[in-house]
């Protein structure tokens, strides 16, 4: 089990808050991040006032790159080092990877995850990739709950009524989501661009609709390895999250744009709703964990509760419904939220006192998303694990007949003897079933 990691990043003054005279409000104290009320701080003493002059919030990681001329500033690469290697690391291991960049407008959420220098397709890795992997990419957009294909622009009318449906195994996913066979990093970048640009274009026919939009860029890896001399593929994708501005999760802002309806924010609001109940139901497991330990042995102990209450005084094992169908994001980032996904999540904020509220709802929001647990696991071929777990028991069970014929030589034991040579039999033709040769 991992926590979602999550990563706050402070982008500098825009040009129209330096002419506003916008006041930084915001500092990073190494992994925590503050934020000042000047409202608050602007009163003698803040009598009769009971909000915080500064609220501190701690994450896995803080990074200041407000002015380049700081000691402590975060350049794109510093932010490399730390999520990108641990995004690429993971999926070559073989585990299903999400980042998602959360904030309000403009706060640096495409620049953070998409923007160049790119923050995980590199342009120093232009070189092909090795011939042991093969990758594919696909490219989407989520706008007023219908899906788009970002790389495949044959009817701008028909391309935005993809379906979402859910595999037994996989999970969900996008029907008829066009996939692209990569050979080199530079064709990642191409079809990545391709898509930016689609974005765009379509944003210029729909009002807004890059601000107004999530895009999701996904990275599929397989790998052909060889597991105990047999030929084996472990799959693994990296999804790259780059949602709407976060204002549209606010219901006042909806109201105001009675037009578009519920569903323009539908995804943020129900993603809103999918953390804080996964960080509830984690604080309510590990409360529980530690006053009984028999609980301990993951999720399969835990009975959900559709009602999404707890009962009785004290933790409970009960776990809230998580809305996840609720919104076309939240259905397809199941996995990436309490699944089989490491997830890290990055928050961008303003550090002006003119985006106070905007940015205070952000940090609250990834500091609840910090409690998020998730089962990350290794994709690799069922067969191929059971395989590798039977040779173990053979080996095992060979070293206990060795150790058993040594020390015991009575006709006796003869029985005993014969039972441990039958398992051993009968395990070594599993794995030649299995494997077609043992
Ligand atoms: N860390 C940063 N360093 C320098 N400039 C930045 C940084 N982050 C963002 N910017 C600049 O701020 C502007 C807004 O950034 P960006 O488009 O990434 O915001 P966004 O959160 O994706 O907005 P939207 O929600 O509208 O899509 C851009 O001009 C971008 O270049």
């Amino acid at each position: 089990m991992a926590n979602v990691r999550v990563a706050v990043r402070v982008r500098p003054l825009s040009k129209r808050e330096i002419k506003e005279g916008g006041r930084i409000i915001v500092e990073v104290d190494g992994n925590v991040a503050k934020i000042r009320n000047l409202k608050v701080d602007s009163r003698p003493d803040g009598f009769g006032d009971f909000r915080e002059k500064i609220v501190a919030f701690g994450f896995d990681y803080c990074y200041w790159s407000v002015n380049p001329e700081d000691p402590q500033y975060a350049s794109q690469d510093v932010v490399f080092q730390d999520l990108g290697t641990e995004v690429l690391s993971g999926a070559a291991k073989g585990y299903n990877i999400c980042l998602f960049a959360y904030g309000q407008t403009g706060s640096g959420k495409t620049y953070t995850m998409l923007g160049t220098p790119g923050l995980f397709i590199r342009e120093e890795d232009y070189a092909p990739l090795p011939s042991s992997c093969r990758i594919k990419v696909s490219f989407l957009e989520i706008y007023n709950e219908r899906v788009r294909d970002l790389l495949k622009q044959s009817d701008k009318k028909k391309s935005y009524s993809l379906r979402v449906r859910e595999h037994p195994e996989l999970g969900p996913y996008v029907q008829g989501l066009s996939q692209h066979v990569v050979t080199n990093y530079k064709q990642v970048i191409q079809l990545l661009e391709e898509g930016i640009a689609n974005r765009i274009t379509a944003a210029t026919h729909i009002h807004e609709a890059s601000s107004r939009s999530h895009a999701i860029f996904t990275i599929y890896y397989t790998q052909a390895v060889l597991e105990n001399n047999l030929p084996s593929e472990i799959a693994s994708k990296i999804n790259l999250v780059d949602l709407a501005g976060s204002e549209r999760a606010d219901p006042s802002y909806c109201k105001d744009r009675i037009t578009e309806g519920a569903n323009i924010n539908k995804s943020l609001v129900t993603l809103g709703i999918v953390i804080s109940t996964l960080a509830q139901n984690s604080q309510a497991f590990s409360s529980c964990q530690s006053l009984n330990s028999a609980a301990s042995d993951g999720d399969s102990g835990i009975p959900s509760s559709p009602s999404g209450t707890s009962s009785g005084a004290g933790p409970s094992r009960r776990q809230s419904y998580i809305p996840y169908r609720d919104s076309v994001l939240t259905w397809l980032l199941k996995d990436s939220l309490g699944g089989n996904s490491k997830t890290i999540m990055v928050a961008t904020v303003s550090p002006a006192h003119t985006s106070y509220s905007e940015t205070m709802s952000t940090l609250r929001y990834a500091s609840n998303a910090k409690h998020i647990i998730n089962k990350p696991r290794v994709n690799e071929d069922a067969n191929v694990k059971l395989i590798r777990e039977l040779r173990e028991e053979i080996r095992r069970l060979k070293a206990m007949l060795l150790n058993f014929e040594l020390r015991n030589f009575s006709p006796l034991n003869e029985e005993k003897d014969e039972n441990l040579k039958e398992l051993v039999l009968q395990n070594e033709l599993k794995v030649g079933i299995l494997g077609g040769h043992s």
